[in-house]
């Protein structure tokens, strides 16, 4: 079966990898390639990387050049997604990597991105409790975002399992490629380079509830989460430690075998050997989501470190392991844990 798909946003950060991991996935044919002000250039332009594509042709986005593909990825900023979707066919297979069909409260919507709800749309992270039953044939994704997908599979298994308190605190360090590559004063290379900066913090950040909606799920009682992200200066990968106090009981036997247990038939997900801890630059290009706990016994906390590669395991590899889910697929097709190093 080879799938013909369209992808809106083909000159942008998650665009372009996407593009890279579609080259290699033997089910598709790489149609449409759209933008907006990059529209009528060459993709070679703006990924110089995607060289078997470099002669290819950018072209509007709208429901007419989308028309005719099987999938199309929407690689767009945030609220441009909705609209788009809406007038795409019933039986096109639609992945959003953009925020507009994650949330499912529509009050959360309006408080932190503004405007209407369009709803939201299974949700592309399959190694959650029934992620997976959630995607297969489903005609809508909704990718997560970059922040939470380290996140939520660090804290899955000990609130599933009751072993920790209701509420985490998260800290995420990430590379400035999770801005997108528009031009923004604060990621000139004068302002980044040789400083780390906290931003969005104090629960200010959007994937605020995005983190609250999907930990509440699997703990099935209400999490509050204080998030605090991290620019760092590299180009991309995101390292997250999460921390939660312990219920009584729980030690750190307990939380290994619990995410042993949780991760043990997950292709994307190792749960690293006692010792040793997740560095961004082992997962780069992967889609793989590197893991180590362990309990802080003098603060009685479990102490979780995940290390993913933004916009792979973080944006565009998700969108192809849904793809796949939804096609019905094998889940890996086109996706590697094999990463690139140094
Ligand atoms: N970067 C990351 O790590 C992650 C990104 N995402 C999500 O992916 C989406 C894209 O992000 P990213 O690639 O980083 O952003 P970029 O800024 O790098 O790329 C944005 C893309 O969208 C196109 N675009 C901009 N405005 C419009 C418009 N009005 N109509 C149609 N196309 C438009 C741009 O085209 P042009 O070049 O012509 O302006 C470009 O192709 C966002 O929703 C983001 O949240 C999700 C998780 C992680
Ligand atoms: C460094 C940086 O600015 N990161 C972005 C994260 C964006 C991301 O990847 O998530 P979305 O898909 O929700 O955009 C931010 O904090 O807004």
């Amino acid at each position: 079966m080879t799938v013909k798909v369209a992808v809106a946003g083909a000159s942008g950060y998650a665009g372009g990898e996407l593009l890279r991991l579609l080259l290699a996935h033997p089910g598709v044919e790489i149609g449409a390639l759209t933008a907006a002000s990059s529209a009528g250039t060459p993709l070679g332009q703006h990924q110089p990387h995607l060289a078997p594509l470099a002669d290819r042709m950018l072209v509007e986005t709208g429901p007419d050049t989308l028309a005719g593909h099987d999938v199309v990825f929407l690689a767009l900023p945030h609220g441009h997604s909705a609209e788009l979707a809406a007038l795409l066919g019933p039986d096109v297979l639609v992945v959003d990597l953009g925020a507009d069909h994650r949330l499912s409260d529509a009050a959360d919507w309006r408080r932190w991105y503004g405007g209407d709800h369009a709803g939201s749309w299974p949700y592309g992270l399959p190694e959650l409790p029934g992620g997976r039953d959630r995607l297969r044939g489903t005609k809508r994704v909704a990718v997560p975002g970059c922040y939470p997908t380290g996140g939520l599979l660090a804290l899955a298994p000990a609130l599933a399992a009751g072993l920790v308190r209701p509420e985490v605190t998260v800290v995420s360090v990430t590379g400035t490629s999770g801005a997108g590559r528009s031009l923004k004063p604060h990621l000139l290379g004068s302002e980044v380079m040789g400083s780390a900066s906290a931003y969005g913090v104090a629960g200010a950040h959007r994937h605020t509830p995005e983190f609250v909606q999907g930990l509440g799920a699997v703990a099935g009682e209400r999490v509050t989460v204080s998030f605090t992200p991290v620019l760092a200066p590299m180009p991309r990968g995101i390292l997250t430690t999460a921390s939660a106090r312990l219920s009584p009981g729980a030690d750190g036997a307990t939380a290994r075998s619990a995410y042993l247990d949780a991760y043990a038939n997950e292709p994307f997900v190792q749960v690293l050997a006692p010792g040793s801890w997740p560095a961004t630059a082992a997962t780069i290009g992967s889609n793989n989501v590197q893991l180590q706990l362990e309990v802080d016994a003098d603060a009685g906390r479990l102490v979780v470190v995940a290390a993913i590669d933004n916009l792979t395991k973080g944006t565009a590899g998700a969108a192809v392991q849904s793809m796949n889910l939804a096609l019905g697929l094998p889940e890996a097709t086109g996706l590697t844990t094999a990463g690139v190093a140094p």
